[in-house]
């Protein structure tokens, strides 16, 4: 076999780091990995722990009416996943079995859930903040993960569709939301810096969907609402989001009903991690086996 036309995921496969499933972007993660997602996540961890977010764990799945209210399909419905089940008769259960064995299409009659796939950490967070009542005067800051779902199947290893993204979450006062987000930028290239990792921040917009889409991403980008921390991993010139420096003004807020203690309307950022990418990241630039990693990088991420 030819190493040198291996690409980086066959060699993340070679080596069981990562582990094929036969679905692009569907992947099982090895001990090297998931030891690596572990120092990171103690990492961040650290770096937070002065602020004293409130911890919340989300499972993969949120409630679908909540979901629906979120906006999401208006805005990506090319990336959302759905769980649906059977609940049909045992007349129906035969024929899906007949069209299993068959080839035939048995998810047809698959019905909806109340539960759709997570497509963003902090998508569940906002409904339980709104159902709070008002915030306190010091507003709120969440420490939030959660496994996520994008229907974007690719051959390029940093592009999954189910990945853990950590995030913390700033809901309070217009000046709140930017001064949280600044020094998180900064925090961010501290981060990027103990790792070891190239990168750069620059100005982003969220992939949205269709013609009124493409409007949406240029004005996000003019009014500077999302950044991102970009690092090579599989190309040079196109350089992978790994963190992402998310204001919402007060979408959020304003959707969900949730109040600052004066009464007005709250606003929110959010800082996101892309745990997989980061891992991916780290593989990439320090090699496939991490007894070989810069002894700084593994000290800080304990391994
Ligand atoms: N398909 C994916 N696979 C792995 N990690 C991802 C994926 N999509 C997003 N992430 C990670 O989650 C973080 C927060 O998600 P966000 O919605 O900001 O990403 P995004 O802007 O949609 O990413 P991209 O522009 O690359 O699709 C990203 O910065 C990235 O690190
Ligand atoms: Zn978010």
């Amino acid at each position: 076999m030819c190493q040198a036309c291996d690409s980086f995921l066959d060699r993340l496969f070679a080596k069981g780091v990562l582990h094929e499933t036969g679905v692009d972007g569907l992947y099982g993660r090895g001990q090297a990995f998931e030891a690596v997602i572990e120092g990171m996540d103690r990492l961040i961890t650290r770096i937070a722990a002065n602020d004293r977010a409130e911890v919340i764990r989300f499972p993969p799945g949120m409630n679908r009416a909540l979901f629906e209210k979120s906006g999401y399909m208006k805005n990506f419905p090319q990336l959302a996943g759905t769980v649906h089940s059977f609940a049909g008769s045992e007349k129906d259960h035969l024929a899906l079995l007949d069209n299993i064995h068959n080839g035939g299409d048995w998810t047809g009659g698959q019905g909806a859930t109340d539960i759709v796939l997570t497509p963003a950490a902090c998508y569940p967070l906002y409904p339980i903040v709104a159902r709070r009542g008002p915030l306190a005067a010091e507003g709120g800051l969440f420490d939030i993960q959660s496994y996520c779902f994008r229907h974007e199947p690719s051959k390029d290893p940093a592009r999954m569709q189910m990945f853990r993204m950590r995030e913390f979450v700033r809901i309070g006062l217009p000046e709140q939301a930017a001064s949280f987000r600044e020094s998180w930028l900064e925090r961010a290239r501290g981060f990027a810096e103990t790792l070891e990792l190239p990168h750069h921040i620059d100005v982003a917009n969220d992939p949205f969907f269709g013609r009124a889409g493409r409007m949406m991403a240029s004005s996000q980008r003019e009014q500077a609402l999302k950044f991102e921390l970009l690092v090579p991993i599989e190309s040079t010139e196109n350089p992978t989001a790994c963190q992402s420096f998310n204001y919402h003004q007060d979408h959020f807020g304003a959707l969900w009903g949730i109040k600052t203690a004066a009464g007005e309307t709250a606003h929110t950022a959010c800082v996101g991690f892309g745990m997989e990418r980061l891992a991916l990241a780290l593989f990439k630039h320090h090699g496939i086996d991490t007894n070989g990693w810069p002894t700084s990088v593994r000290a800080a991420l304990s391994l």
